[in-house]
């Protein structure tokens, strides 16, 4: 697992199912690396059970849970923390000072459009997102224009999309359901949590449930995305939006936050992956001849050449854990993974789904398995492009046996796990520093902001009235 503090997008500290040490017996000292003091706090602390610890080591590291952190500071300033064991003490209380712990799990997801009527302004959400059209900094009071431009554009094809799937997404639907179920599961590992949905481009919006959990008076936040690898435009994107709420509001900076940056290569997830897809494998009457083909969604190229977005290695990552598990359960089929869902006139990461399930059938295979793999949800793009458009492309490439893998839903093995998640990451949880960097403090310059508005309006006007541009859109877009 992938967990920050709550202090950077991008993943900080690099956190894996065994990376943080802690044992008993002894009071712990300060925290302050943490950001807060465990031991001379004048608060009474009572903790749930589940994170109630305490420490045995001299680390003057352990947090208010006790647990020690051996972490290094890399000279970049990125903390590492070694390979080592940590357990939950169960009963043990750490301090003789207690207080009321009331920890919030926060779920992140992208939302959808519920009716035909939400598409466009769903879209202009999207489109408006500075990590979904990253124009350049001069250009980017032009995101709003364009964002509206390129939604009305869109919408038709995008209704389509949502009224073959019976008139919107069931985004809304699904993740209330797996909140409710990783509230269950956390209750039963004795640890009782409020879990809160904030989406990214629709109701309920990341926003609105910041607001609950403020007025909910929680102490601890585990924030947790519904992506299991991290990309700048989907976990990157909700995470700055936080951070902007967080770093506005007197009480939610002060509140200890842990960030669950990915979690593909948790071992429960990959298992889960692993059941569902070789229970779908067995549907088919030779199962070992089924090409196991993973469909990721897309994300630009530049995103990975140009800003170092992890989600591609992570992708890859992920299906070689996935498959290593099937292997070891004696299934050894082929397999392939490819991109889809590519949007506007760039270049996608390759290869292209579309285009891969077509030299697949002009190779000869005749049995396929399509296992979407960037989401734990039904959604838009498995119950309308996988089921209907690819199906379809398949099958007149000369595939004759297709099969899909659901999406996770709220599988119990997968729910487990992420209560799992949320139990290891809630100890890590630090306050958010609400330092303002030197861009920050530029962007406010008067002068340079004029400067850019003139220069942004006119390359603006050549590039809107562009026939090149204006060509993309049509081609790409609608
Ligand atoms: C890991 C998953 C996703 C990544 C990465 C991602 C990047 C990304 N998406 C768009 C554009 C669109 N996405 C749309 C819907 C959509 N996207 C994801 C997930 C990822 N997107 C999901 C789960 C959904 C479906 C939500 C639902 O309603 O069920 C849409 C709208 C649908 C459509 O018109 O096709 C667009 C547009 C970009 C540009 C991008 C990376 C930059
Ligand atoms: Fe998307």
């Amino acid at each position: 697992m992938d967990a920050t503090s709550f202090s950077g997008v991008l993943p900080q500290m690099k956190l894996s199912h065994s990376d943080h040490k802690l044992s008993i017996g002894r009071s712990c000292s300060s925290s302050r690396s943490l950001g807060f003091d465990s031991c001379h706090s004048s608060k009474r602390l009572r903790l749930p059970k589940q994170l109630t610890v305490s420490c045995s080591t001299p680390s003057d590291k352990g947090d208010m849970f006790g647990v020690s952190h051996s972490c290094k500071k890399s000279p970049v300033g990125e903390t590492y923390c070694p390979a080592g064991v940590y357990t939950y003490a169960g009963t043990v209380e750490p301090h003789s000072h207690t207080a009321e712990e009331k920890v919030g799990v926060l779920l992140l997801n992208l939302g959808g459009p519920e009716t035909l009527h939400d598409v466009q302004p769903f879209l202009f959400n999207l489109f408006a997102d500075p990590d979904i059209i990253r124009l350049p900094r001069l250009f980017q009071f032009l995101q709003q224009p364009l964002a509206k431009l390129i939604s009305v554009l869109r919408a038709p094809k995008s209704k389509e999309g949502y009224a073959a799937i019976g008139g919107g997404s069931p985004l809304r639907k699904i993740t209330d359901e797996q909140a409710n179920e990783l509230k269950k599961a956390l209750k039963s590992k004795d640890l009782p949590v409020n879990v809160y949905v904030g989406m990214r481009y629709w109701y309920p919006f990341t926003e609105e449930a910041v607001q609950q959990i403020k007025k909910d008076r929680i102490t601890r936040l585990v924030v947790l995305p519904l992506y299991p690898q991290f990309s700048i435009s989907t976990t990157g994107s909700s995470i700055r939006v936080l951070q902007d709420i967080f770093r506005k509001d007197a009480y939610l900076s002060r509140m200890p936050v842990s960030i669950i940056n990915s979690w593909y290569q948790r071992e429960g997830y990959i298992k889960s992956m692993a059941d569902l897809i070789s229970k779908e494998l067995e549907i088919f009457s030779e199962p070992e001849q089924v090409m196991i083909f993973f469909s990721a969604h897309g994300v630009p190229e530049s995103y990975v050449k140009d800003a170092g977005d992890p989600y591609k290695d992570q992708m890859e990552e992920c299906i070689f854990l996935i498959m290593k598990e099937l292997k070891s359960r004696g299934i050894n089929n082929e397999h392939t993974l490819a991109y889809q869902s590519r949007v506007g006139p760039v270049q996608w990461l390759k290869p292209y789904t579309d285009e891969v399930l077509v030299e697949l059938g002009q190779k000869g295979v005749k049995s396929l398995l399509a296992v979407p793999v960037s989401f734990v949800s039904e959604h838009i793009e498995t119950l309308e492009e996988i089921d209907m458009e690819y199906k379809e492309l398949a099958l007149e490439s000369g595939i004759e046996n297709w099969g899909r893998v659901p999406a996770l839903g709220c599988t119990p093995s997968f729910i487990m796990d992420l209560a799992d998640a949320v139990i290891e990451a809630a100890p890590l949880a630090t306050p958010i520093s609400t330092p303002r960097t030197i861009s920050e403090e530029v962007d406010h310059d008067p002068a340079r902001y004029v400067i850019k508005l003139f220069f942004g309006s006119f390359l603006a006007f050549i590039l809107f009235f562009s026939p090149k541009m204006i060509m993309a859109f049509r081609n790409h877009l609608i």
